[in-house]
Formats: C-alpha cells, sequence, structure tokens
C-alpha cells in the first residue's frame, strides 16, 4: 500500500485460514491498520490482488458489499451514534433487512456476552471508553461474521474489561470465527494462544507467512498476488 508516496505495507504473500486466533503486532505504524482495511474489503491495494475463500476480491463492483458481509473490522477508537446501546448494536443488522424478532435476539445475546445486558437503553454518546469498546464487540459479534478484525481490542481497557474481551476473543475460534486482532503486547499470543504475524515497517517476517490451504472462511492475499507490480499491498 503507497499513501503519499510513502510504501507503507508491502506483502508478498498472507494467507490467513481457518477457524483460529491470528494476532497482528508490530510498532506504531508498522501498518496493522492498513492491513486490516484491506482484509476488511475497505481498501484496495495500490496493487496486488486479495482474495477471499478462492475468489479475488472484486473492488469496485457491487458485489463487493455482498462481500462484505462475510468480514467486520472492530475499528481501534469505534464510533456510536446518537441513539441507545440497543439501537447502535442493531443498526447493522437493520441495514441487512433482518426482522425486529431477530434483530432483537441478536441483540439481547451479543449485550448479555458483552455484560452489557444493563446497558441496552442507555445513551451511547454517554458511556466511557471501555463501555464503548464493549458495545463496539457486541455489534461486531451481532453481525455473526465469518472472519472478525479487531483493531487493538485490548488498548486502554481496565483489568475486568480486558479479561472480559479477551475470554470472548478467545472462544471466536470455537464459534467457527475466524478472527484477526492488533496489539503492541508481545504476550498476548501466547495469553491468547494465537499466532502471531509480525509487521515491521509494513513487511512480514518470512517465518510468519501463514502456509495453511486458506479454507472457506479465510482470506488469502496468494503468492505473486500482492506482489504484482511493485510487490506493494
Ligand atoms: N490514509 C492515509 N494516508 C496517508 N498515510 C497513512 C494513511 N493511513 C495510514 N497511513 C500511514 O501508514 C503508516 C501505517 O499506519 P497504520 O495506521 O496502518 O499503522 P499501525 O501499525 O496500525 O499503527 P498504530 O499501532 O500506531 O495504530 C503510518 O505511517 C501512517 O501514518
Amino acid at each position: 500500500m503507497v499513501f503519499d508516496g510513502q510504501r507503507v505495507l508491502d506483502v508478498h504473500r498472507l494467507a490467513i485460514g481457518g477457524n483460529r486466533l491470528h494476532i497482528l503486532t508490530g510498532a506504531n505504524g508498522a501498518g496493522k491498520s492498513t492491513l486490516l482495511n484491506v482484509l476488511a474489503f475497505l481498501t484496495p491495494p495500490t496493487s496486488g490482488q486479495v482474495t477471499f475463500a478462492g475468489a479475488p476480491v472484486p473492488w469496485g463492483s457491487p458485489s463487493l458489499f455482498r462481500l462484505r458481509r462475510n468480514v467486520t473490522l472492530m475499528q481501534q477508537f469505534p464510533y456510536l451514534f446518537s441513539g441507545s446501546v440497543f439501537e447502535n448494536v442493531a443498526y447493522g443488522l437493520g441495514v441487512r433487512g433482518m426482522g425486529t424478532a431477530e434483530q432483537r435476539q441478536r441483540v439481547d445475546a451479543a449485550l448479555a456476552q458483552t455484560n452489557l445486558g444493563s446497558f441496552a437503553r442507555r445513551n451511547a454518546l454517554q458511556l466511557s471508553g471501555g463501555e464503548i469498546r464493549r458495545v463496539a464487540m457486541a455489534r461486531a459479534l451481532a453481525l455473526k461474521p465469518r472472519v472478525l478484525l479487531l483493531d487493538e481490542p485490548l488498548a486502554n481497557v481496565d483489568h475486568e474489561t480486558a479479561r472480559l474481551l479477551e475470554s470472548l476473543i478467545i472462544s471466536l475460534p470455537r464459534q467457527g470465527v475466524c478472527t484477526i486482532m492488533t496489539t503492541h503486547e508481545p504476550n498476548h499470543a501466547d495469553r491468547l494462544g494465537g499466532k502471531t504475524i509480525h509487521l515491521v515497517a509494513g513487511g512480514i517476517g518470512q517465518a510468519d507467512l501463514i502456509a495453511e490451504r486458506p479454507i472457506p472462511a479465510g482470506i488469502g492475499v496468494p503468492v505473486h498476488q500482492i506482489a504484482a507490480s511493485a510487490a506493494t499491498l
């Protein structure tokens, strides 16, 4: 990926698959959020190709919107709109045309998972940072994505919230969700049992390339696809 003439992400090959947890580490500015934005099908690579379940991502085509439903990104600084917590968590379900009964059932379950059952009617704009993070997690879980991308989900939260989010994250692979989270904490991979992908100045070390066959729930940026032109994602 090139921004303003600067190459900030340069990935030759990366295949992420399976119902497991992947932990993306790297210093500030290493390109973690940029990579998540590409994997969420929000930002097309400057050159190269991204595939999902073996098929190239159709950047610029109306079918991209359908493809995006497989993947949910929880941003580093989640945005909540003015309205109740319930409305915020339900929003994406409504956009997908889900009926109100199923919306309610999904939202209630997601709020229970994030220990927010008593927050449903609270104004989302009056929440603390840790509460906002939990609402954002509930909103992501309610969508039941095949791939969940979490940008710094454990940053700046208290011990109790961190434990809650960690146990949720650990449980995701068992629920059939391929999960990729970023962190600055080198010990998170050991503690959460994930596979580490380490980014250094936009590049991925040879040892971190995942040679697993991308399965239907996986995102692949296979060899030479990303490497088209200047090997720049
Ligand atoms: N839209 C953009 N336009 C220009 N430069 C950008 C843009 N987005 C990211 N960058 C630059 O790309 C580099 C990688 O940024 P990115 O946010 O991906 O890093 P990061 O690893 O997530 O960092 P952090 O740990 O600080 O969140 C940085 O130098 C950043 O300034």
